[in-house]
């Protein structure tokens, strides 16, 4: 297997047939709905939090709510649904987590979306969760991560997930390859390719863009949704703290398996860390979206269908040289 990641890769152009980049669909369906791009911001405490997730249903963007308030859950998804938006929420794999499921079907709430959000996710306790949430709640799109394997992403699917997670280790601030040795670090983007082999139904990759090329790249190698933390945790309405130094803005980030989040040092396999103030997320959304378009166009095609058939070169981490 050639093993790659995002900045190994340049894709190459195919003759355009659009008059404007304002021409390509950039749009995917995903699970029930349709959303303007294929792009999700991170399930983290420090990347999304209910006003985010309102208004990103409210204009057409997919949202995974995070696990961190678990006692908020069910009335979240009742109040989105009483507003006519969709309802998307993580669930863990504890015995507390099938209490709660319980606790939705008696309520007669389903989300749209529960995504099981664990660090290995290839595992039985994964797949008894997916099994049981199929069964109490079975229109619930089930999202099951996260897995670094196509044997993975077959068991997942085979136990019900309706779409798999794919990264074990490349997020920024992760810690897990350098305290376990395990992951998909330094080879995501080769790690999806390889998932995609296997898999029958849609993929999320999740972790390592640093760039809004690299959703192109990840639509290219399989992904049908891109999971993003650190460049969309800078934002006026991301949940993080806003901190000022020599002048210049941050926001505060940090990982779900981070002390900061745990409260407590074990098992910590994230760092806390500072992202540049961007502005609004809209702003930076709206640009995803263009990159999106005219990456489109570049495909040779009018929407994502186009990027999936582009040939490809492997640069080996030279397409930065010179900048
Ligand atoms: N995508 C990624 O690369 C990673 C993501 N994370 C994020 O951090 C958060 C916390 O993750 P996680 O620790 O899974 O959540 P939890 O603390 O909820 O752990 C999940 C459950 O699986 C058990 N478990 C057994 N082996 C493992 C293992 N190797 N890694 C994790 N759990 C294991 C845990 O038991 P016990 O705690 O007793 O071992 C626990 O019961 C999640 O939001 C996750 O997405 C964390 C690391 C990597
Ligand atoms: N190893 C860890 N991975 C983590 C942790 N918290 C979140 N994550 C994963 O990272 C991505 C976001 O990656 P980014 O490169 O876009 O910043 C996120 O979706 C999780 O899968 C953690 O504490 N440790």
């Amino acid at each position: 297997m050639d093993t790659f990641d995002y900045d190994d890769i340049q894709l190459i152009p195919s003759k355009c047939i659009i008059k404007s980049r304002g021409d390509a669909d950039s749009s995917v369906k995903f699970g029930p709905h349709r959303f303007k791009i294929p792009v999700v911001p991170a399930n983290m405490e420090s990347v999304i939090d209910e006003p985010l997730a309102i208004w990103l249903a409210q204009n057409d963007y997919f949202y995974v709510m995070h696990r961190f308030q678990p006692e908020k859950r069910l009335g979240f998804v009742r109040d989105l649904q009483e507003k006519g938006l969709f309802a998307s929420i993580s669930v863990g794999i504890k015995d507390s987590e099938y209490k709660f499921i319980n606790d939705l079907a008696a309520a007669n709430l389903t989300p749209e979306y529960i995504t099981i959000d664990v660090a290995h996710g290839h595992s039985d306790y994964v797949i008894k969760m997916i099994k049981f949430i199929k069964n109490k709640l079975p229109e619930t799109f089930v999202i099951a991560g996260n897995v670094a394997t196509p044997e993975a992403v077959r068991e997942l699917e085979n136990a019900g997930a309706d779409a798999t997670k794919v990264g074990v280790g490349p997020g920024k601030a992760c810690i897990t390859k350098l305290k376990t040795g395990f992951g998909t670090g330094g080879w995501q983007l080769a790690a999806l390719k390889w998932c995609s082999k296997a898999a029958r139904k849609p993929l999320i990759a999740d972790g390592g863009i640093r760039n809004n090329g690299d959703i192109t790249k990840s639509v290219r190698f399989g992904a049908s949704m891109v999971m993003i933390g650190s460049m969309l945790a800078g934002h006026q309405e991301s949940p993080g703290n806003l901190i000022k130094i020599d002048g210049k803005n941050y926001k505060q980030y940090w990982g779900s398996a981070s002390e900061t989040q745990k409260q407590a040092y074990r098992n910590v396999e994230g760092k806390q860390m500072l992202v540049p103030y961007r502005g609004s997320i809209s702003d930076t959304l709206t640009e995803m979206r263009e990159d999106l378009q005219s990456s489109i166009s570049y495909a040779g095609g009018k929407d994502l269908e186009a990027i999936r058939k582009v040939d490809y070169v492997i640069v080996k981490n030279s397409i930065m040289n010179g900048d």
